[in-house]
Formats: structure tokens, sequence, C-alpha cells
């Protein structure tokens, strides 16, 4: 579905019921309904992506539909973009190793885990696929789906990246629902991969607007002890957040580059965050709500990945270089992609369409410094 400005589409709009507390999911399994409905078949899931936050997730995954094993299927399908990782297939070495050693090296991903490179054979017969690609590669991977998965198959959406341009911003899960023709819930918060494989603690939020026992089955498939699960309504807000929070991430390493300090960064912080919260009020109306800038896919993300994120390492160190970001990318992140410099760009666009890069002045001088040659000072100077 397209958004026009101002125009937000009528399934967005429906009224919101208020947060869904964990404790309902947690009353939820231990009565253990599922296993004592006699027609429910289990699932089956299967990930599409296979970088730094999908071997995360495919490790958490694999772990719980053994735990769940009246709920899911115990093997979980994993696509992988196929490449040569010291000479040998990706997908050999994962299937082989159980551990992903371009992406992931040092964390096993579980005995239950299958590989392939054929993205059709992926999905065959998958009832919950699980998108975890960076946004740029959404398109050609649904377009090759499309018309290849199962009726009854759900999908979620952990990509934190937006399909916008001059016409419209369009959220992924709206997207990948629109390609595929299913439902589509989606998964944010402050979760830099690395942490999380390291099972450190953490909280993440599900937007799941559809039906409770689908929120339920989310919640099993990620809750762990040391990855918290909150679900909520608001599913375009967790969207939003986990996407635009890129963008001012940006800003915080370019602040870390000119060696201003942590009040300077607490600064870009908190503008970035009134513009997040602008740019869903203004464009999604009252879809997105307020309380989920609170949630962990919100505020929380927003810090952590502007101390410990990939996009703040990037543009410190395009301050620090002066080499361009793509450059830096690949230098820095062997194959990992940045997802904050190139949202920044089609943000700009969208906002430059509409006359309103003046409302949004983080935004507009986060692309500015990276795309136009403007002065670094200007991350201070013009907010
Ligand atoms: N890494 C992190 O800490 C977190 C990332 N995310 C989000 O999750 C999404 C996926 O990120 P990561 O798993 O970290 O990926 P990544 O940044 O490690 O990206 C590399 C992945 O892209 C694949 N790829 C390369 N070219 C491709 C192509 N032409 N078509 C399809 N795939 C291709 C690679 O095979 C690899 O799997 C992103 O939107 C990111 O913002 C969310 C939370 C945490
Ligand atoms: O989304 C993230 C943490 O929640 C990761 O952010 P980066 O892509 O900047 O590393």
């Amino acid at each position: 579905m397209h958004y026009k400005y101002p125009v937000v589409s009528a399934f967005l709009r429906r009224p919101l019921i208020p947060v869904v507390h964990n404790n309902k999911y947690y009353r939820f399994q231990q009565k253990n309904m599922l296993s004592t409905t006699s027609t429910f078949t289990k699932e089956r899931v299967c990930l599409i992506g296979s970088g730094n936050w999908g071997s995360v997730v495919c490790k958490i995954i694999g772990q719980n539909v053994l735990k769940h094993s009246n709920q899911f299927e115990p093997e979980v399908r994993l696509w992988v973009f196929e490449e040569l990782f010291n000479g040998e297939k990706l997908t050999t070495l994962i299937n082989r190793e159980q551990e992903n050693p371009k992406y992931l090296p040092g964390h096993k991903l579980g005995p239950n885990i299958k590989a392939t490179p054929d993205l059709l054979e992926a999905c065959q017969d998958a009832t919950v696929l699980v998108f975890v690609l960076p946004h740029q590669f959404v398109p050609s991977v649904c377009d090759k789906m499309t018309g290849h998965i199962a009726s009854n198959a759900k999908a979620i959406s952990l990509i934190k990246g937006l399909e916008i341009n001059a016409e419209g911003v369009t959220l992924f899960s709206e997207e990948i629902s629109r390609r595929l023709g299913i439902n589509v819930a989606s998964l944010s918060g402050a979760n830099i991969a690395n942490e999380v494989a390291e099972e450190k603690f953490c909280e993440t939020t599900i937007g799941c607007k559809g039906e409770e026992k689908e929120g339920e089955m989310f919640f099993n498939l990620f809750n762990t002890p040391y990855f918290r699960v909150n679900v909520i309504r608001d599913s375009a807000g967790v969207e939003l957040c986990g996407a635009l929070k890129n963008v001012v991430a940006v800003g915080a390493g370019l602040s870390d580059g000119l060696g201003y300090g942590s009040n300077t960064k607490a600064a870009i912080v908190r503008r970035g965050l009134l513009e997040m919260r602008k740019f869903g009020q203004t464009f999604f109306g009252d879809v997105v709500q307020t309380e989920t800038f609170f949630e962990s896919c919100g505020v929380a993300d927003l810090l952590t990945t502007c101390m410990g994120g990939r996009n703040r390492k990037v543009s410190e160190a395009f301050i620090k270089t002066g080499k361009p970001i793509d450059v830096l990318e690949k230098e820095l992140l062997n194959g990992q992609k940045l997802q904050g410099t190139l949202t920044a760009k089609e943000v700009n666009e969208f906002l430059t369409a509409r006359n309103m890069v003046k409302d949004f002045p983080l935004f507009t001088t986060v692309y500015r410094i990276i795309y136009q040659g403007l002065e670094p000072e200007a991350i201070v100077r013009d907010i």
C-alpha cells in the first residue's frame, strides 16, 4: 500500500487497541492451549536473510522451535544469499559448521538449521516467514517469491528501513503484504546483533495487528530470558521507529567524528526523537502512537544505535577519513550493509517533493552533509 501524504490507508486508520502485555502471553503458554486443539498443524519457519542480525535471530528461533515443539516443526530453514567464503560456499559452511563464519563468527546456530541458497526451496510450505534483509534487497526477493508461498503463510519483518521515494512512504510490512498477499507483523528494538548473540539482556518490540493468537505465536518464536519481547498493536510505529532512528544515528556518528561530546550527542538524539515522532504524526496520523516511542523499538533503539551501531561507526569514519560512505561500508563492515545513509536519502527525496525539508532540519542536515558536501559542523549549526 502506498501512502501518498496526507492520505493514510483505511486499513491502518482503524482504531488501535492499547498495548497487549507479556504476562497475557505467559498465561497463554502455561495453559498450553495449542496442544489441545485437534486440527492444529505445526508452524514451519523460514528465515529470509542470513546477515549479522539474521544469523542471531536464526539462533534464537532455532532454540525456540525446539522449546515449543507442540507448536513448531523442529527444522528451521535459512535462505542464504550465496557467496564464497574462504573459497567455500557459505551455505555449505553453515550446514557443516552450524555457524555463519562471515556474518556471525563464533556462535553456533544450532543443529536444526538448514541453510539453502534456493529461495523457493527455503520458503516452500513455510507457514511463518521471517524477513531479515537489508531493506534495499526486499523488492527483488519478494518478486521471486510471489506465487510460490503457502496460502496460510504469515510473516514478520525485522527490516529497518522504509520503501520511500518522491511519491510516497510505504512500510515494508505493507509492501511485503501487498506483494505476497499475506499478513505481516513487525519486530524492532534496541538489539545490536553481536550483543544479542552473546546473550546480553535486551528488550524488543513486536507490532502485530492481526489476531491475538498470531501475536502469541510470534512471542513464542522470539522470546527468551535474555531477549525479552513485548507485543503491541502499533505495527506501523514499531517499523517507523526502526527505520528513522538510523538517520539520527548517522548524525550521532558525524558528531563523534567531529570530537563533540556526550552533551552534543544527547542533543542530536533528542532532536532526532522529535523528528521521528513528527514524521509519524505528519504522514501516518494517529496510526502511529506516541507510546510506541517509549518501547524498545523507540527511544531505546535510538540510544543503542547512536552509541554502538554500524551507522554511527561508519559516519564517524566519514568525518575522520574523508572517504566516501560506500568505500567505508566495504572497508569497515565486511559485507554488512548500512541502512541509515540510504534512508536519509530516501526521506529527503520524499520531503523535497512536499517542500517540507525545513520541517525536519536534522534529517535534512544529515542528508546534506553525506550527499551534498555540506560542512559537517552544520550538524549542530543547522538543526
Ligand atoms: N545487525 C544488527 O545489529 C541489526 C540489524 N537489523 C536490521 O536487520 C536487517 C538485516 O540486517 P543484517 O542481518 O544485519 O544484514 P547485514 O547488514 O549483515 O547484511 C548483509 C546481508 O545482505 C545479504 N545480501 C547481500 N547482497 C544481497 C542481495 N543482492 N540480495 C539479497 N541479499 C543480499 C548478504 O548475503 C547478508 O546476508 C537490516 O534492515 C538491519 O537494519 C536490526 C537489528 C539489529
Ligand atoms: O538496529 C540496530 C540495533 O538495534 C543496529 O543498528 P546499525 O545498523 O547502526 O548497526
